[in-house]
């Protein structure tokens, strides 16, 4: 694989998280939300991640999490990053940061190239830049939908800090994105699914294959 890490995100089951190790993938990712199909609760959460490999970083995507939330989930997913998807403001950050020995990425939604602008604004205090798809207003979940946004607003961009890409990603289409954004870091959720909240380890298989075969 032409150094690229990928993200295997909302994992419920042990063949979920197996199937991500064995195919390669750098980051095992546990979205601790609600209204998610992939929910976990953090009580739920030792009981998955004693499958991840060493290999593998665990990764929390939470969206505007209180504090006890981030607290309980961190310990119990023995996190290494959170993951941060909702209207979360770099001061916010910048705390977690002081309290928490965890990387923090940060989640843009990204439908124009304004939308590349706000993430100017975490440049100090994230370290890493998520361009996902913004998924309509009236959407339960700010991700996880297999929403794609126009890569091409990625091709010009000057990124002063370490980004990755997400949104609608699947074997059939990471080529092309890969082809058009240059991206290094990839997360996919949806896209290797058979249905929502279910992952399909065939489906995580062939998008690593696509991944290491460009
Ligand atoms: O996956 C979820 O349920 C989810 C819920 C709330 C915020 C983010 C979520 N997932 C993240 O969304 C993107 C894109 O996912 P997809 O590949 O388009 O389905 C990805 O970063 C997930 O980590």
């Amino acid at each position: 694989m032409a150094d690229i890490d990928v993200k295997i995100c909302g994992l419920t089951s042990v063949e979920a998280i197996e199937a991500a190790a064995e195919a390669g993938a750098a980051y095992a990712g546990f979205v601790f939300f609600e209204k998610s199909p992939r929910n976990v609760v953090p009580r739920e959460a030792p009981a998955l991640v004693k499958h991840v490999p060493k290999t593998m970083k665990r990764v929390g995507v939470f969206v505007e999490p209180s504090d006890s939330l981030l607290e309980r989930a961190i310990v119990a997913g023995r996190l290494d990053i959170i993951q941060l998807h909702g209207d979360e403001r770099p001061e916010r950050l910048k705390s977690l940061k002081a309290r928490h020995k965890v990387e923090i990425w940060k989640a843009i939604p990204v439908s124009t190239a304004s939308d590349l602008e706000r993430a100017k604004r975490y440049r100090d205090d994230a370290n890493l830049i998520l361009f996902d798809a913004r998924t309509p207003k009236a959407s339960r979940l700010p991700g996880g939908m297999g929403i794609a946004f126009d890569w091409k607003l990625l091709n010009k961009f000057k990124h002063k800090a370490p980004w990755g890409l997400s949104g609608g990603l699947n074997a059939d289409n990471v080529a092309e994105a890969l082809a058009i954004t240059g991206a290094t870091m990839l997360d996919v959720s949806s896209g290797v699914e058979s249905e929502p909240g279910i992952k399909n380890p065939d489906k995580i298989s062939a998008f690593m294959e696509a991944v290491k075969a460009v």
